[in-house]
């Protein structure tokens, strides 16, 4: 199969691009008065401004024939109807299908997975109501107060970054927290200052095979035995949300407290689903369905609107843009929002777990660059840090600027509300990188002629700006969709398997191998190379073993 890259379509944005690389937004702008009102979108509650591009109409155009070439629109139909998408793991990929609402129809190889999908949030709200309401009680016969959500990856990343988004709804008066890491010092932490007879163990793992998950689970489990001196507590205080019902009651875990999924979701995708179960018991059924609702919203606009008022498929395009044109080497996601402080951190899953392969999903090695490095921190925070670089470093850093008209809750500050100076604050930097300050301005301002150069500010660098009423669970739900279609449309460009990671195995498998090398009474005979055995023998010196 010919590659993207060998498409005319490819040639003529590549030939594009020589032309408009020398033109500044400034000029841009100039020459169409109507530029901010045309290329900004709706969809859903979501706004989107993107004329701060280094795009014009034909740009868009020549984007729009590009994901014509590469098959977009019949690469959609394919995921909302449940084909094999997931060539290598021959899956259908349907994370989609954790939001169709109930009287929706999807038959997926011979199975209604819109029951399924609606009996497992039925009984996840029954449960959450249980907890939520007290009537659960831990072994000892109080209730809960704190849910500790344990797994990674897809598994924790979703479900945390979610919780802490939308905190302010968390109403029954419980708490989440999350472990991941197999640092003894995540789960030390976590546990510190925790009442075992009121906290509830979610062990998450799609697997239920997750070293790190498993890890920790023991420790817990351990914890909570020893505190209330009967394994019969394990029941009481231990539920599983996993695709794997048979290692679930393998740890121990009474499978009529396992919430399932199934293996057409993928990890990153899954929040939507039983994975966010520690999110529904502290902000309650309903404010989750309302985040469902606002997931389907996108999908729909996904799914339906014309590529050229298409929003994802629009950012997903300019991602390209910049990527495989311009060269940028990141992309940066900067939330005017604190809640949404693991955002950038969810979306680093969500999109380079996705996208980062280099083989097309036939085999043959990839040729265009592929998956964006998503990275940032909530505004003004960043600001204060690496925004110096963004304004007059040498590197291109395109930024999706995200921001809220209501918070949730305001302080009055001087003249103006906090909330309305952290506002100010986004407008402020997207309209500074995309304009800049000139050598003639800043010398027009008095400044010293032997600094002028360094106090120049660019400008012509690009910004998404998103603009969302409040954030809420439905708000949040249409963000994440937002991004997950975006992480789509850039794979089709590229044409790789977007729902694989296969590139995360070799690494765990090697430190299995290595852990007895690590603990073994006698020195190791062998390690993977010379580099780690000289590591492995330095370790086990610093530990008091024999090297
Ligand atoms: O939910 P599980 O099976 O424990 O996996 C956790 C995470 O590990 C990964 O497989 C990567 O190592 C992710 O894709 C997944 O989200």
């Amino acid at each position: 199969m010919a590659d993207i890259t060998e498409s005319s379509e490819w040639s003529a944005l590549a030939e594009h691009h020589t032309t408009l690389a020398g033109t500044h937004l400034r000029e841009l702008f100039s020459a169409d008065a109507g530029r901010a009102e045309r290329m900004a979108v709706d969809a859903g509650d979501l706004h989107l401004d993107y004329s701060k591009h280094r795009a014009t109409d034909e740009t868009i155009r020549l984007l729009v024939a590009l994901a014509g070439r590469a098959g977009l629109r019949e690469r959609i139909d394919a995921m909302f109807a449940g084909e094999h998408i997931n060539v290598s793991e021959d899956r259908a990929v349907l994370h989609t299908a954790l939001r169709l609402p109930r009287d929706a129809r999807l038959n997926v190889d011979g199975q209604d997975v819109v029951a399924d999908v609606h009996a497992v949030l039925d009984k996840m709200a029954d449960f959450a109501g249980r907890v939520r309401s007290g009537e659960w009680t831990g072994f000892t016969g109080k209730p809960i107060r704190t849910v500790v959500n344990i797994g990674i990856g897809g598994s924790d990343l979703g479900p945390a970054m979610a919780y802490e988004a939308l905190s302010d709804y968390a109403d029954a008066g419980i708490t989440a927290r999350f472990v991941s890491n197999v640092d003894p010092a995540d789960i030390s932490g976590t546990l510190r200052d925790l009442d075992p007879e009121q906290t509830l163990f979610i062990v998450a793992s799609k697997t239920f095979g997750t070293l790190e998950t498993l890890t920790n689970a023991k420790v817990a489990r351990a914890w909570l035995v020893n505190a209330l001196g009967d394994e019969k507590a394990v029941s009481r205080h231990f539920v599983a949300v996993s695709t794997n019902a048979e290692r679930v009651a393998g740890f121990g875990i009474d499978t009529g407290n396992m919430f399932g999924f199934w293996d057409w979701v993928g990890g990153r995708y899954s929040f939507d689903g039983a994975i966010g179960l520690a999110l529904m018991i502290a902000i309650g059924a309903d404010r989750f369905r309302e985040m469902l609702a606002g997931f389907h919203a996108i999908d729909e606009h996904f799914r339906t609107a014309p590529f050229e008022r298409n929003m994802p498929v629009l950012m997903g395009l300019l991602g390209i843009w910049y990527n495989d044109f311009f060269g940028a080497q990141t992309r940066a996601v900067l939330p005017y929002s604190q809640r949404l402080a693991r955002f950038p951190a969810y979306l680093q899953q969500l999109t380079m777990e996705s996208n980062g392969k280099s083989v097309r999903a036939d085999g043959a090695p990839v040729v265009a660059q592929t998956g964006e490095i998503f990275w940032g921190e909530p505004g003004t925070n960043g600001q204060h840090a690496f925004y110096q670089l963004l304004h007059q470093g040498t590197r291109l850093v395109p930024a999706d600027f995200i921001g809220f008209a209501e918070p949730f809750e305001d302080h009055a500050a001087d003249d103006a509300g906090m909330h309305d100076l952290l506002t100010a604050n986004l407008l402020a930097q997207t309209s500074a990188l995309a304009f800049g300050k000139t050598a003639e301005e800043i010398a027009a301002e008095g400044t010293r002629a032997e600094i002028v150069s360094h106090k120049v500010m660019p400008g012509n660098r690009p910004t998404n700006t998103i603009l969302v009423p409040k954030l809420t669970p439905a708000t949040l739900g249409q963000l994440v969709a937002l991004y997950e279609h975006i992480v789509f449309v850039e794979g089709v460009i590229w044409g790789i398997d977007s729902f694989d990671q296969w590139g995360v195995e070799l690494g765990k498998v090697m430190a299995m191998d290595l852990a007895p090398a690590l603990t073994s009474p006698e020195p190791p005979a062998d390690a993977p190379d010379p580099s780690t055995a000289a590591l492995v023998r330095r370790y086990r010196r610093l530990r008091g073993r024999p090297a």
